[in-house]
Formats: C-alpha cells, structure tokens, sequence
C-alpha cells in the first residue's frame, strides 16, 4: 500500500506550481514535505486528496486513482486552511459531518485535545482565535479514521507551548492508530524530532527526499581560519553548500557526514534539518 505520485504537472496560468513531482509515501512513516514559500507544498497537498485536479500525471493510492475513485478519497485526509463546516455552529457538528463522510471518528481523542487546549465542543469555530482554529481543524484529522493524514501547516497562528502540546497528540495518534502522516510546514525544527523521511520541493521540483535516521550524516559544518579550512577541504572533494566570511573567520559547509576526526583549530558540526534545509534551497535559487 502506497499513495504515489507519478509525473505531475500543475499550471496556474503561465506558473508552473507542479513540475513533473513524482513520489511515494510508503505506509508507516511520518514524512516532513518541506520547501519555501510559493515552492508547491499546498498544491501538491491538495493533489493527493484530489481537491486539486493535475494537468498531467497521476495520483493513485494502492494503485487505484484517487481522482475518479470517491471511495479512496475517503482514506485521505487534508487539514489546511480551509474549514468546509458551518462556522456558526458548534465545532461538535463539524466533527459529526467528517464523521459521516470518513466513518468512525475519535470522540474520546477529540474531547481530550479539546479539553487540553481549554476548548469545548459547544464551542463555535466562528468565536475562536486563529491558533484555536487551527487546533480545531487538526482534531478533525488527528481523530479520524484514514490510511493517509496530510497536515498542512498544523500550527499555524499556535504560540510556542500549543505548537508542542499538538505535535505530542500528533505523535499520540500516529503511535495509536497509525495513519501515515505527511506533514508540510515552514518550521522545520519542530517536526525534526517526529519525521522518518523528508522531501524538499522547490519551485515545483523535488529537491532533495531522505531519510533522516541519522541526522548527521546530513550535512557539515567547518568553521576557522580560512587557510585551515581550506586545506581541510582539500583533503576531500566535498559538494559545497556555501562558503561566508564571519569576520576573520571562514565558515563553509558542504553535504554528508561530519567526519570522526577533529581537526585542530576547526570547529567541525553537523547541520541540523533546518539549516541544511536552507542552505540547499537557498543553492537552488542561485
Ligand atoms: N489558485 C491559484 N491560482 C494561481 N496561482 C496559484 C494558486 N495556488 C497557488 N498558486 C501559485 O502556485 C505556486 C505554488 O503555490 P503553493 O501554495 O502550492 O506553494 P506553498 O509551497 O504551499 O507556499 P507557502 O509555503 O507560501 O504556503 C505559487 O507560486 C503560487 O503563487
């Protein structure tokens, strides 16, 4: 079982958003969808629950098509900006509506995040704050039965311990239940911690898709004085990232592993996700 995505193009007039995107999300993983702003993160998220039709390519789940097929858009879930319920009502109905269409919902799990967040099921979407929201609509996915549950943004307008309090109900729910979740966010740190494999986009493009077992083995960095960190680097032929003065000082990272060496006079760290994140994407727009 799988949800795939195969040689997909997405226009928006003369834009390109989706060039040719193909992957797959293998059940029993949680994956990080990264890239930056306007790189196609939310229209690829919208293709893969069929609420976005592709000019060209295909999006099936186990091999079946999720577009012509209602009873497998059923298995896949996308929380994003939108809130398709009535908003003067109480958020209870919104999660009777989902019910209905997706089938047994999570009541026990909902009234617990509710309660945690100081919220309640007579509440009305419409009075709430926009992290309060976004809590409400990440209950709706968090609690309902799917193969696939695609998060779009989850914590947008959240303060800092909220942002924390959802992603232990997200890990809650995917340990429980086990929908394959694929997360795509801007605050890539957060979910480092949480995600077996990431895939970066940028401008309609896969960039880069890896598993992150091993953070270190990622990237590097080597910070000293530039006549010692080149002659590190002519030790080996590392693919350069980037290369900044910090006073007298020369800091360069590159791809892979932090070597078990330390040599003298350096300072040799391995990258964390979001600043290889950011060094690759900033490569790209170069
Ligand atoms: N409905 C639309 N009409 C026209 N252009 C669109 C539409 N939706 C998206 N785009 C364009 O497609 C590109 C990809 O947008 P998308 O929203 O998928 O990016 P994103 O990675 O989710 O960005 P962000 O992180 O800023 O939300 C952008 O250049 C955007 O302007």
């Amino acid at each position: 079982m799988s949800l795939t995505v195969s040689k997909v193009d997405k226009s928006y007039g003369k834009l390109k958003a989706l060039d040719e995107i193909s992957l797959c999300f293998e059940p029993g993983n949680i994956y990080g969808l990264f890239g930056r702003n306007g790189a196609g993160k939310s229209t690829l998220c919208n293709l893969m629950t069929g609420r976005t039709l592709p000019d060209q390519g295909l999006v099936h789940l186990d091999g079946s098509d999720l577009v012509s097929d209602s009873r497998i858009a059923r298995r896949v879930a996308l929380v994003n900006e939108t809130w398709p319920y009535p908003s003067r009502r109480h958020i209870r109905q919104a999660f009777a509506m989902a019910e209905g269409f997706y089938g047994d919902f999570d009541w026990h799990l909902a009234e617990r995040i509710l309660k945690s967040f100081a919220l309640r099921l007579t509440d009305t979407f419409a009075s709430l704050s926009m992290g309060q929201r976004q809590v409400v609509k990440d209950v709706i996915g968090l609690c309902l039965p799917v193969e696939y549950l695609i998060l779009d943004e989850p914590t947008t307008g959240m303060d800092a311990a909220a942002r924390e309090r959802i992603y232990s109900f997200v890990l809650e729910a995917y340990q429980q239940r086990g929908p394959t979740m694929i997360i795509a966010t801007h605050i890539i740190n957060e979910v480092s911690q949480l995600i077996s494999r990431a895939t970066i986009i940028d401008q309609g493009r896969v960039l880069r898709s890896f598993s992150v077992d091993d953070l270190s083995a990622l990237g590097t960095t080597v910070t000293g004085r530039p006549r010692d960190v080149e002659g590190y680097l002519a030790q080996g032929d590392p693919q350069l990232l980037s290369r900044q003065r910090i006073g007298d000082l020369l800091r360069v990272s590159f791809e892979g592993p932090v070597s078990d060496e330390q040599p003298k006079g350096l300072i040799v760290a391995p990258m964390d996700l979001q600043t290889y994140f950011v060094q690759i994407t900033e490569g790209a727009a170069q």
